[in-house]
């Protein structure tokens, strides 16, 4: 058996298919919406994300404007570049890079909670533990959307995350224990006894460690839902959380590259384009 593959860079291509008709009914209102991005700093990985951002919005008739600072620019340089950036109404949404080294707090706090694309201000994650609505972190909502368009359930599943971090864990559990996801989830981190039984009894593992291979073939139940979120970097090329060898155990299981990556800047898009269309109260589609 080998597993179905969760093909991230499909769905974002068929999702952008989708926002570009919403991008295209913005329009007609008269609203073009703008992204911007706040690059502290010349990391190679961070750049090609910030890049692959603004391409994917030209690709949808979204403006975007870049904003690069010098590594070592200070907070105060930041927050008057995030404070301009919430004062422009040519920029609908807007993002800071992480890392920056910088006070992650103090920046993301800063952003106009309407315009963070990321959902990671402190109110829009306290709107998500409060069940409001608001701008959902773009990483994990892709993963829940990732498992959506393969029809893989969620209602009553035994869901593991690995990983506890702000951008993908944390959220994650938060938004699948919703009762729009209903999942059962187990968070597990450096603090977890035994992470393989966890993990042998879930329907879906989602493994945003960081650490390569730490889930092996041994770990997962068979036919279950696998995701790769982790990053690290082995010899130049990506390497994942999950083992190669766990496509021949899983039911379903991402690439990595072209799983969780893409999805991340397909909600990124997302919520750009809703971000649009709250401020112009344009309906968003059904
Ligand atoms: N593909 C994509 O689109 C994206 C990928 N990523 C990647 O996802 C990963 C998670 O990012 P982020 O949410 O910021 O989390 P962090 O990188 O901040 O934290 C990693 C988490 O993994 C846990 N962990 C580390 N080692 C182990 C272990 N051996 N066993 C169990 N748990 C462990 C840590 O536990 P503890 O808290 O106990 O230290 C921590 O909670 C990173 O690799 C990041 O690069 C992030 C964003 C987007
Ligand atoms: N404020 C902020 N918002 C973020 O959304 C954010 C961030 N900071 N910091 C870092 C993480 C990481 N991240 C990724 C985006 C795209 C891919 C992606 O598209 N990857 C491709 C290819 C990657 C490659 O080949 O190098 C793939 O997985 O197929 C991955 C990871 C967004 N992040």
């Amino acid at each position: 058996m080998t597993a179905t593959v969760l093909d991230g860079k499909a769905v974002l291509a068929t999702m952008k298919d989708e926002l570009r008709a919403r991008v295209a009914r913005l329009a007609e209102a008269g609203v073009v919406p703008g992204l911007a991005t706040v690059l502290v700093g010349d990391d190679p990985a961070s750049t090609w994300y910030v890049g692959a951002k603004h391409k994917d919005c030209a690709e949808i008739g979204v403006t975007s404007i870049r904003k690069d600072l010098p590594a070592g620019s200070s907070l105060e340089g930041v927050l008057a570049v995030v404070d301009e950036l919430n004062e422009r109404p040519d920029v609908t949404a807007f993002l800071v890079q992480q890392p920056t080294g910088l006070d992650e707090f103090a920046i993301l706090s800063r952003v106009d909670p309407s315009k963070d694309v990321d959902g990671l201000h402190p109110f829009n994650l306290g709107s998500l533990v409060m069940n409001k609505k608001a701008p959902l972190p773009c990483t994990p909502v892709g993963c829940v959307e990732l498992l959506r368009r393969y029809d893989v359930p969620l209602n009553g599943a035994e869901v593991v995350v690995v990983g506890r971090g702000l951008t993908v864990g944390r959220p994650l559990g938060l938004i699948l224990t919703r009762r729009s996801e209903n999942a059962t989830v187990t968070m597990c981190h450096t603090g977890t006894k035994d992470l393989a039984a966890h993990t042998r009894q879930a329907d879906v593992v989602v493994a945003a460690a960081g650490v390569p291979d730490i889930i092996t073939p041994d770990m997962v139940k068979p036919g279950a839902a696998v995701l790769d979120v982790g990053v690290a970097r082995r010899d130049g090329k990506i390497a994942g959380d999950v083992h190669k060898d766990v496509a021949e155990v899983a039911g379903y299981l991402t690439p990595n590259p072209g799983g969780v990556g893409p999805m991340t800047r397909a909600m990124l898009l997302a919520n750009v384009v809703e971000a649009a269309e709250r401020a112009a109260g344009v309906e968003p589609p059904a």
